[in-house]
């Protein structure tokens, strides 16, 4: 999605209040798309509030997208530039609606902040999630996952952008308000590489390498982009 230069700065927009309990951390798995970590989303521990939400809005789960080349990867592009890969933490409005499958299906249903990753310095708190990839590799592979804090994982800047979109898979229903973060976070060759040693495939298949595993870019038509930095 073409961020930036079809974007109004909006004052209105509030900073987005974020406050995730580790300890809500499930399990890591291979879901044949991409790599998953959800956590337990039974109750109000981990929310975000403010921003362009109306409610607060619970974390079920995280996951990324990237390329085969650090070329491209993004879901979203910034000035007409892919980054090699985009984090996406799901989180859905628990206040208007009683299950996730219900909330997916709903316009204030789903609140889904992306972060760019680029090529850089290596990510401390990443590598946490690098090391549980090997046990993975193939798809529908799961292990457990104890304690993680995926805040360490979202920039300090606050700016951002938002828009009202979809799911970027399948039922790819219109339930996303997207808060895109400026600010993308640095991650080191070897991070990346470890992406890409995931497989689309199950264990006895024909291996697949898990890359390009991003939809492309869909045109803007009117749809607005809101910042919240001038
Ligand atoms: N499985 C049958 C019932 O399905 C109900 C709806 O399931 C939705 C599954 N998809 C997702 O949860 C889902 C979540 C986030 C994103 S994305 N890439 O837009 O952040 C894409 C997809
Ligand atoms: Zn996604």
């Amino acid at each position: 999605h073409p961020l930036w230069q079809n974007s109004v700065y909006d004052p209105v927009l509030k900073p987005l209040k974020i406050s995730y309990d580790p300890t809500t951390c499930l399990h890591i798995w291979n879901n044949g798309y991409s790599f998953l970590v959800e956590f337990d989303d039974s109750a109000d521990r981990s929310i975000i509030v403010g921003g362009p939400l109306e409610n607060q809005y619970r974390l079920k789960q995280f996951h990324f997208h990237w390329g085969a080349i650090n070329e491209w990867g993004s879901e979203h592009t910034v000035d007409c530039k892919f980054y090699p890969a985009e984090l996406h933490l799901v989180h859905w409005n628990a206040v208007a609606y009683p299950t996730f499958e219900e909330a997916v299906m709903e316009g204030d249903g789903l609140a889904v902040i992306g972060v760019f990753l680029k090529l850089g310095a290596h990510h401390e708190g990443l590598q946490t999630l690098v090391d549980a990839l090997p046990a993975i590799k193939h798809k529908d592979t799961v292990i457990e996952f104890d304690v993680f804090d995926p805040s360490c994982l979202i920039p300090q800047c606050p700016d951002y952008w938002t828009y009202a979109g979809s799911l970027t898979t399948p039922p790819l229903t219109e339930s996303v308000t997207w808060i895109i973060k400026k600010q993308p976070i640095e991650v080191d060759e070897n991070q990346l590489e470890a992406f890409r040693m995931l497989l689309f495939t199950s264990d006895g298949e024909e291996e697949k390498r898990m890359v390009d595993n991003f939809r492309p870019l869909q045109p803007l038509m009117n749809r607005t982009v809101r910042s919240s930095f001038q």
